[in-house]
């Protein structure tokens, strides 16, 4: 499903309008006609609405809600924002139909506070249709007065078209006040807002609505961002073939596990097996061999040269080209930690990794001190920081993060060229050519230790099985995320990253 930006919103309903030649009406009566049904699944009989309407195209939705619960004997009153003036063609259409219908309409420029204030505390529910996706900067009255009067008012149920009044719908901010809504009925495609804090607090829950728009409209103006769902990659998730074997899916090697930090190369590989993978090598400092060869029994071990110290600090193996070259993808950094010579140690491995290549954890950490490093890698590199480790590639803080995931992903990628998974409550992958793809699987149940690490082998896991980066990436933030909500038995709180291996199984066996 595709996600936009305003501006690609507006491309959009342009293009569906002025190219296609369909009626920027009947583009509202649909999606005020679909967000009408949307409410009366949850009403099953009458009651009574307040509609607040802009005067630009959201209005004009709320215009078209308003006449449809009308219609279905709802007892509605509505309340505009502007003069009929100021209001869009299609807007002041819908208005008049209204107006025919003998709806009682009312204009509020803030002297009829009592008034609106005695309908809001009447309703059972209100409908924001007072600004969408046209926003722009902090709201002005009377609206930010009616937006302060709903939430005061606090209605039993508020749905909010397209977005809540009061959010950015890009940049997911606040502007203000916003409405506090129950439902928001999105139009067409997701908008940013649902997905970025604060604004997505604001949503309750979101639901898109076709509104008539032909699919040609969004193949021609195909926005950067898409909202993760199997769609766009199920055909590389199928039923595998009884004639195949475990060099049908590939090797993997995950390079991790120094001293104190075995586990973590240990969760990587499992899950690696877990998530379909033929053959896992877990390559280790030397002298954490024995105590890595104890744990596993379905992959293989291979020491490193550390000089006793149980870290990566020896050069590669003398057989290493030997060995990589049996290798379809190497993930480095679960339980990698840090060491002397560490810079040149991940130059070299970036020179020998003709494969896909997946950076995690402390191999982030070491790339963040030199970026260039990755300059002249030809294969994919996906990089999976989380917000602290994106934080030091980009040479900010996690505030820098957390304000604008998606545009610091979208940097990072096209700066460095790699596929940027940056996790979190909706870990956004960004791709080297401006493409986005947002998760909303994730769960609490995932914000512990060890969770990045089966990331890392899931991901390794599907490239290594010649999954392309671009369906390999969405599959396995999506598989993992839900691998975490099914590992959920008692509650969020008590899931071991090992318990998410476990469901990965079932994750799969779900989505197929
Ligand atoms: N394909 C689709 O997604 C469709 C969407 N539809 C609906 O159309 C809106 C977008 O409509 P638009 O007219 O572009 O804009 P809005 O209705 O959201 O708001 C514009 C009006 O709001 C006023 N405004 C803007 N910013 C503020 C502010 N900070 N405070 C107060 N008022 C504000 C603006 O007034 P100006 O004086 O700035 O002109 C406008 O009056 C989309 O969200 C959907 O709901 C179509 O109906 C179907 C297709
Ligand atoms: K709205």
């Amino acid at each position: 499903m595709v996600l936009c930006t305003a501006q690609e919103a507006r491309d959009l309903d342009r293009y569906t309008i002025e190219v296609l030649g369909m009626p920027g009406a009947a583009l509202m009566e649909n999606a005020g006609q679909n967000a009408t049904r949307m409410l009366l699944k949850r009403f099953s009989e009458a009651k009574r609405a307040v509609v607040l309407s802009g005067t630009g195209n959201n209005g004009g939705d709320g215009f078209v809600v308003a006449r449809s619960l009308f219609s279905a004997g709802w007892k509605v009153s509505v309340w505009v924002s502007g003069q009929v003036e100021k209001m869009s063609l299609e807007t002041r259409a819908f208005y008049q139909v209204c107006r025919n219908m003998g709806l009682a309409v009312s204009f509020f420029d803030g002297d009829r506070k009592e008034e609106l204030l005695t309908d809001l505390q009447k309703a059972d529910v209100v409908v924001d249709a007072l600004l969408g996706t046209g926003v722009r900067g902090a709201l002005r009255e009377p609206v930010r007065c009616m937006v302060q009067m709903v939430n005061e008012a606090e209605p039993g149920f508020v749905l909010a078209l397209d977005a809540p009044t009061g959010v950015d719908t890009d940049t997911g901010a606040i502007l203000g006040e916003a409405i506090q809504a129950d439902l928001t009925v999105s139009f067409a495609t997701w908008k940013w807002c649902h997905y970025l804090l604060p604004a997505s607090e604001f949503c309750g829950e979101v639901r898109v609505v076709d509104i008539g728009m032909p699919e040609e409209a969004i193949h021609h103006q195909p926005p950067q961002t898409w909202v993760n769902d199997p769609s766009l990659w199920h055909d590389h998730l199928t039923p595998r073939s009884p004639w195949s074997h475990k060099g049908t899916y590939g090797h993997l090697l995950v390079l991790g596990g120094s001293k104190g930090m075995l586990g973590a190369a240990y969760l990587s590989g499992m899950a690696a097996l877990k998530s379909g993978v033929g053959m896992v090598t877990i390559g280790v400092p030397h002298g954490q061999e024995a105590s890595m060869a104890t744990k596993v029994t379905e992959a293989l071990v291979w020491g490193w040269p550390d000089e006793g110290s149980g870290l990566f600090i020896g050069d590669f193996p003398s057989d290493w080209e030997e060995r990589f070259s049996r290798f379809h993808v190497v993930t480095a950094g679960p339980g990698l930690g840090r060491f002397s010579g560490e810079k040149a140690w991940l130059e070299r491995l970036l020179h020998c990794t003709d494969g896909p290549l997946v950076l995690d954890a402390d191999a982030l950490n070491i790339l963040s001190s030199d970026l260039s490093m990755l300059q002249f890698r030809k294969k994919p590199t996906i990089l999976t920081p989380h917000p602290g480790e994106m934080a030091r590639l980009i040479g900010g803080t996690v505030k820098d993060v957390e304000a604008s995931r998606h545009r610091v992903a979208k940097e990072l990628a096209e700066k460095t060229g790699a596929t940027i998974v940056l996790k979190g409550s909706f870990t956004v992958i960004a791709f080297p050519d401006g493409r986005q793809v947002l998760n909303g699987t994730a769960s609490p149940a995932l914000a512990k230790a060890g969770s990045g690490d089966v990331l890392t082998g899931v991901l390794g896991a599907f490239l290594a099985q010649g999954i392309p980066v671009e369906s390999a990436a969405p599959m396995a933030v999506y598989l993992h995320g839900m691998a975490g909500r099914l590992a959920v038995r008692s509650s969020d709180y008590s899931v071991l990253a090992s318990e998410v291996i476990d469901n990965l199984g079932n994750a799969i066996h779900q989505t197929l």
